[in-house]
């Protein structure tokens, strides 16, 4: 028997806003369930039982039927999202049927725990929560991930780290993460501190000036000498609306 996966929201095409791949046409699929509780999660529904009645177990076939229905064959590219997608050691089915229709699999995880199947991604996206998120890291699971990740050469992966930062003590340990992880492409997100606010023009205008800090903060670090800087696209675009 097919194993299943806890899958909240399936949707796209659509185009990856944040980090490495930003600008990416992609498909998402989004998973239930989370280890974390980000004071900040702008995806909460994934994990505080608001949206419990729409999680469905699916099979990595009904996934991609979901996707082919929605896709069409406009896509080459799957973002697989949470919630933590690293809970679910059924993905790996998942993601070995996507390869083997030709599309490449990104994912986006903290960083807090580890499945053999991460070897497979093409795209992997850690990002490891600032004291703002009120989670503590588990240096020695973050240490051990990027150490498998790097000691791998089986595959061509793109690997990343990124840090979203809404304010001071965010930036020392986003300092603090980009130092114990040197060569590792580094991004620096602006923090969305309004995920309820529907008013899209008002959160623009508030994202589009936390970036414009964030950027002047960089410009002044040396320990930041070689960093990344984005805003969540998505939400520039269509605020905190759901399935874009
Ligand atoms: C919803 S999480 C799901 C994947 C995984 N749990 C993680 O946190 O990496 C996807 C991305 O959204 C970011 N994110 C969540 N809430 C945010 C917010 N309020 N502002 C900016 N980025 C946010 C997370 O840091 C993460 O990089
Ligand atoms: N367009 C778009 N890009 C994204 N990048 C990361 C997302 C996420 O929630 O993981 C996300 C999302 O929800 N939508
Ligand atoms: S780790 Fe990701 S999904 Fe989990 S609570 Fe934090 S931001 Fe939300
Ligand atoms: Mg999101």
């Amino acid at each position: 028997m097919a194993r299943t996966i806890p899958v909240l929201e399936i949707f796209g095409p659509t185009i990856q806003g944040e980090g490495m791949v930003i600008g990416q046409k992609t498909m998402f699929v989004r998973t239930a369930g989370c280890d974390y509780r980000c004071r900040w999660c702008d995806s909460a529904f994934t994990w505080d039982g608001s949206a419990k009645d729409e999680i469905e177990q699916l099979t990595a076939d009904d996934i991609w039927r979901r996707l082919e229905a929605m896709g069409g064959r406009r896509f080459r590219h799957v973002t697989i999202s949470g919630g933590n997608p690293l809970l679910i050691a059924a993905l790996g089915e998942l993601i070995a049927l996507l390869h083997e229709k030709g599309m490449r699999v990104a994912v986006e995880t903290q960083g807090s725990r580890w499945q053999d199947w991460l070897l497979d991604i093409d795209d992997v996206t850690l990002s490891p929560k600032p004291p703002s998120s009120g989670m503590d890291t588990d240096w020695s699971a973050l240490d051990q991930i990027m150490e498998r990740l790097q000691a791998d050469q089986s595959r061509v992966r793109r690997i990343s780290l990124k840090v979203v930062v809404f304010d001071d003590a965010d930036l020392a340990y986003a300092k603090e993460v980009h130092c114990r992880y040197p060569g590792v492409p580094f991004y620096l997100q602006t923090g969305n501190a309004d995920v309820a606010d529907s008013d899209v023009d008002a959160l623009r205008a508030k994202l589009l000036s936390r970036l414009e800090w964030l950027v002047e903060q960089a410009a002044d670090s040396e320990e930041l000498a070689d960093v990344h800087i984005l805003p969540q696209l998505h939400t520039l675009l269509w605020g905190n609306k759901r399935g874009v």
